[in-house]
């Protein structure tokens, strides 16, 4: 439905000026989001399945340096899903699922993103007037990123610590209007604004949020885990965590986003590479494509294979995401650190390595990935930022690493969640058992090492169960990716093998042979493994990528789409169509600026003088 809209056409985005950018990202979002309020009208989709949907749409390309309606679907609503009480969500979800509100997540600030228990902004409740007062302290206290927040969003949850009795209890919710629903101007006691462009995700209009002792009513604090009641009294969550909630279910979708830019850049990448032709293997004869070097396909096989393995990650880890929160309605909080480790580690690795392979992937088109039309630049601006967002990597990996370690602590004394289990047999088998250089063998050897081993063992187990129903052919294939993710990972964590495993070199030797003859078998399937993923040109929008791999006419057309190209190519007074040479050399010649004044003032100044003997 969407490919079919005309507005999606027109000057490419990187000729616009910032502010453009952001018109333009609004006239498309309220396309495209215009599309689920239809879908949901007609019954295609409901407040509890909406995340294919606008994963979809945000994946999708046609926004595709991100929308300032992002946000509003991605955080604004999960977050009063998941920490507003009953009546606060009958209050504001039915607003916020028909955009007559739209809102944006408030946590970061100039001050502190990673360290929220250190945020500054505070809310103080009066009880004489059962408000909270809300305010930003010092400059570092100012909300500093949230998406939409700029220029788009009239409402947004804010994190701020909050106060009552005196007392300070830790940082808390709080949905908070910021512009006048009518006329959109930001409400007194709002300090509101953009804050700049950035390398991408240009399009997202995220803000700046300052408070002057701004007050809300008391029923504006998300109050399901939480409450302060009307005389002021502090009343405790289950869990001080579960307030982190919408973090969680971001990170987890996160890793959906990164299959969905990992399939597009392998995509565009592999089909350039069979229609790319460089260089001949002996004099005459026909140059090669360049899918078939092994140091390309090296580039490039990994990613196919680890957008599988993401996906198929992503999917388990979703199922575990559901699990859990079902129990959490129970009141069983047991598996909540599970998962929240699971999704931490999950986001860091695939972010992490998204991040690479689609840089590996420019890369491997050589100059022409460089080219904003390519969509390839752009996609590395968009993978890159999920590296930060929604929890910098490093810190979100240290909070596994602080889940396994005290899990391993443990190991004698508690019984251990299914994603852990691997960790009693590793500390076993550490170099009790020897290497073996299947994928088995490698996934024991990570288990031991414990990096990636999750998602590998998901992956291989999953082709497993698939292999018994699909063809002979198709069952080679896939358990050629398995092989491939597999020992392309034992080569490059070798030293962690060396270090924990008995891997021999004679082992590694025939873990490079096996990985390179992987390669070479599934190079017959390589276009045919990116056409799979079934991405429409549309989505891909890209002049390497296209399916029919009308490559060079495709830049040729872009590069005529430069506002510098919109003068005629031949640009010469003399070989014009038309044959009006001497006029146009007129015309050329009055627009030098020498022709614009009768006289020039070296004239006065220098000549003048000089001919009339006085210089
Ligand atoms: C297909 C769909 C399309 C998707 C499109 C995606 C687009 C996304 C756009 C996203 C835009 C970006 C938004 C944002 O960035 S919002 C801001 C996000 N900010 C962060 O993530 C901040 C990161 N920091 C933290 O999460 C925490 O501060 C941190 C976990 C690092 C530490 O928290 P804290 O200091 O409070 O905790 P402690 O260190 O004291 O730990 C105490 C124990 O609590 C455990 N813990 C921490 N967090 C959780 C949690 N969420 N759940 C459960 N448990 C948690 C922690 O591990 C400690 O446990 P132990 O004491 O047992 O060790
Ligand atoms: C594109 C984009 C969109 C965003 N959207 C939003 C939004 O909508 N709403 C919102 O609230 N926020 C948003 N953010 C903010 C984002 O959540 C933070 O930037 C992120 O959590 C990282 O925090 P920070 O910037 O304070 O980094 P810092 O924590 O300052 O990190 C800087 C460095 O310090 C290291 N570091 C920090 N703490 C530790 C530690 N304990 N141990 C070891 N190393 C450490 C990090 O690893 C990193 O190398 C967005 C950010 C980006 C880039």
């Amino acid at each position: 439905m969407l490919s079919k809209r005309e507005v999606f056409d027109g000057v490419p985005e990187e000729y616009l000026s910032h502010k453009e950018r952001y018109e333009n990202a609004i006239r498309n979002s309220v396309v495209a989001f215009s599309l689920v309020r239809k879908m949901q009208e007609e019954g295609k989709t409901s407040i509890n399945n909406y995340r294919d949907v606008v994963g979809g749409l945000l994946g999708s390309s046609v926004l595709r340096d991100g929308s300032p309606l992002g946000l509003h679907y991605i955080m604004f609503m999960p977050a009063i899903l998941n920490q507003a009480n009953e009546e606060q969500q009958e209050k504001w979800l039915p607003r916020a699922w028909n955009c007559s509100i739209i809102g944006s997540y408030a946590q970061t600030e100039l001050g502190h993103g990673t360290f929220i228990r250190g945020l500054e902004t505070t809310a103080t409740y009066d009880a004489a007037t059962k408000q909270f007062v809300l305010h930003s302290p010092t400059l570092t206290a100012y909300k500093w990123w949230p998406g939409g927040l700029g220029q788009t969003a009239n409402y947004c949850i804010v994190v701020a610590q909050l106060y009552t009795k005196g007392q300070c209890h830790g940082i808390h919710s709080f949905i908070i209007q910021v512009r006048d629903e009518e006329t959109h101007m930001p409400l007194p006691g709002i300090k509101i604004g953009e804050i700049g462009a950035k390398l991408g995700l240009n399009a997202v209009n995220n803000g700046f949020l300052g408070f002057d002792n701004y007050r809300i009513p008391r029923t504006n604090m998300l109050m399901k885990h939480a409450q302060v009641l009307e005389d002021g009294t502090y009343v405790k969550s289950r869990h001080s965590k579960l307030n982190y909630g919408a973090m969680v279910f971001v990170r987890v979708v996160i890793v959906f986003d990164m299959v969905n830019y990992l399939s597009k850049a392998v995509t565009i990448a592999t089909r350039f590479s069979a229609v790319r032709r460089q260089c001949q293997l002996k004099a005459g004869e026909t140059e090669c494509q360049i899918l078939d070097y092994v140091t390309q396909q090296h580039k490039l096989f990994v990613s196919i294979a680890a957008a599988h393995a993401f996906r198929i990650t992503a999917n388990k880890l979703w199922l575990t995401f559901n699990e859990v929160n079902e129990q959490l309605v129970e009141g069983n909080l047991q598996r909540l650190p599970e998962l929240h480790a699971l999704a931490c580690c999950l986001k860091a690795v695939t972010t992490a390595d998204t991040a690479a392979c689609v840089e590996r992937c420019r890369l491997a088109c050589g100059g022409h990935g460089y080219m904003m039309s390519s969509s390839l630049p752009l996609t590395y601006g968009l993978v890159t930022a999920a590296c930060t967002y929604e929890g910098e990597n490093t810190v979100l990996l240290l909070q596994t690493a602080r889940f396994l370690v005290k899990t391993y602590q443990q190991l004698d004394s508690k019984a251990l969640t299914p994603t852990v289990a691997y960790l009693k047999t590793a500390a076993a088998e550490r170099f009790c058992v020897g290497w073996s250089n299947t994928t088995e063998g490698i996934i024991r050897g990570f288990q031991v090492v414990a990096m990636r081993v999750i998602i590998m063992s998901t992956f291989n187990e999953e082709v497993q169960e698939m292999s018994r129903t699909v063809s002979p052919q198709l069952k080679e294939v896939l358990h050629q990716l398995v092989d491939l993710y597999c020992t392309y990972w034992a080569l490059e964590k070798l030293s962690d093998l060396l270090l924990y495993t008995p891997i021999s070199q004679k082992e590694v030797e025939s873990l490079r042979l096996r990985y390179e003859e992987t390669l070479t078998n599934l190079r017959p399937n390589a276009v045919g493994l990116v056409d799979a993923f079934d991405l429409r040109d549309e989505m891909l929008q890209s002049t390497l990528g296209s399916y029919d791999g009308r490559v060079y006419e495709r830049l040729m057309e872009e590069a005529m789409k430069s506002p510098l190209n919109a003068e005629p190519m031949l640009q010469s007074t003399l070989g014009s169509y038309d044959g009006r040479v001497y006029e146009r050399l007129m015309e050329e010649a009055m627009k030098s600026p020498l022709n614009a004044e009768p006289v020039n003032y070296t004239f006065h100044k220098y000549l003048k003088p000089f001919m009339q003997g006085k210089l």
